[in-house]
């Protein structure tokens, strides 16, 4: 095939692209987890993805023979947790969602580092840190090898420390594009914009909620003066900024203890990774805020940065900054960088200490 592309004219090889483009596939890696299930179910309903790999260290199989039977046209295949079983599940991938590992339980902050409370600095939270981290860096691994220019969509947390842990894995194997790295932020906008429409007894649909930073604790920073609320204020404001960015602690601590947001971060992941499609597949003025390797506070030594990004076939097309805020605003964004850096040097320190093997 490659060796016939090579004599096609320009007009062939437009089409060539063209059709290249419609080929979505999209490989899920912990399909079979909490998230990854309800996320490779949408994924199949998703017509724009033509391919679906579901790979897990369990159960991949599983999920998708039954999966395969929902008569939507994409085709289905469950991969072994083998080193080949995860490199085809990978070959040829335009999107890779990473939901493989694991979740809080009560009392721990995702990364040790939010400014939560004492208690939750605990070995727990360092052992999230770690297990998330080597699994991070050994699927980031995989992916340099087998799907180097597919777009990475990162879920696992702490996300803040996750997605550099995936740009050093790429750096180091000299295939690194920090326009196809994406932190998925996405469960923060949806939880502003239902949480605002709570207040306001409106319309989720018409909410829209720019939440820029990253993605734990007050790293969240929920610009709600952009959202066009100036109205909410005082004790109202708090609540509600806070209620956005500990939300993941409401459903970890209702879970109580069988695990964190599954099913609100599927429905998230799947509207990231449909943004995604369809800016690949030519759709114009695609805007989702993402959590990328961003200049906007790179002078304070914080590299990357959630904001709202322009999507296009190349991935990240331009990064928006902040925009105006409001002296309270800057407040939660000053707080959010203090803990934005650590979090980032964190995840880079990790594979500068554990290079794995
Ligand atoms: N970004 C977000 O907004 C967000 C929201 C919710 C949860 N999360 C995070 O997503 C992750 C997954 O959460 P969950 O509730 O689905 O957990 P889960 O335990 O239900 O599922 C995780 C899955 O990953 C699989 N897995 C573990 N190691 C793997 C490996 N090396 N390769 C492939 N698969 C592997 C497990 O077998 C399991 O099926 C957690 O880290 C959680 O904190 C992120
Ligand atoms: O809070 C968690 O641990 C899971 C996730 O990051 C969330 O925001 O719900």
């Amino acid at each position: 095939m490659f060796a016939s592309r090579q004599v096609l004219n320009a007009c062939q090889r437009r089409a060539f692209s063209a059709s290249a483009r419609d080929l979505s596939k999209v490989t899920i890696l912990g399909a079979a987890g909490g998230i990854g299930q309800p996320l490779s179910l949408l994924m199949k309903l998703n017509p724009r993805v033509t391919e679906l790999a579901l790979y897990d260290i369990r159960g991949g199989p599983g999920v998708a023979a039954d999966i395969s039977h929902i008569n939507t046209k994409s085709t289905v295949t469950g991969y072994e947790p083998t080193a080949s079983g995860l490199r085809d599940a990978l070959k040829g991938a335009e999107v890779v969602l990473i939901p493989a590992g694991v979740p809080r339980k009560p009392g721990m902050t995702r990364d040790g580092m939010d400014s939560v409370t004492a208690e939750a600095l605990t070995n727990q939270s360092t052992d999230l840190f770690n297990t998330n981290a080597s699994i991070v860096r050994d699927l980031a691994k995989a992916a340099a090898d087998a799907s180097p220019n597919a777009n990475i969509l990162v879920i696992s947390n702490p996300v803040n420390s996750t997605v550099p842990i995936v740009a050093e894995v790429f750096k180091s194997k000299g295939v690194y594009n920090p326009k196809r790295l994406f932190g998925v932020t996405t469960l923060d906008v949806v939880r502003a914009s239902r949480f605002v429409s709570q207040i306001k007894n409106s319309d989720p649909a018409d909410e829209n909620v720019t939440v820029v930073g990253g993605h734990s604790g007050v790293t969240i920073v929920p610009l709600i003066s952009q959202s066009g609320h100036k109205d909410i204020t005082g004790d109202k404001l708090d609540t509600l900024v806070n209620r956005i960015q500990f939300g993941g602690d409401e459903v970890v601590k209702a879970k109580d203890g069988a695990g964190s947001a599954t099913l609100s971060m599927a429905m998230a992941g799947a509207r990231f990774a449909e943004s995604l499609l369809k800016a690949s597949q030519g759709v114009k003025n695609v805007v989702e805020p993402t959590f990328v390797e961003s200049p906007l506070y790179k002078d304070q030594g914080v590299n990357f940065f959630a904001s709202k990004v322009e999507l296009s076939a190349d991935g990240v097309e331009k990064i928006h900054s902040v925009g105006e805020l409001t002296e309270h605003e800057q407040g939660l964004l000053d707080a959010c960088l203090v803990d934005l850096k650590k979090n980032i040097e964190k995840g880079v320190q990790f594979v500068k200490d554990n290079p794995g093997n």
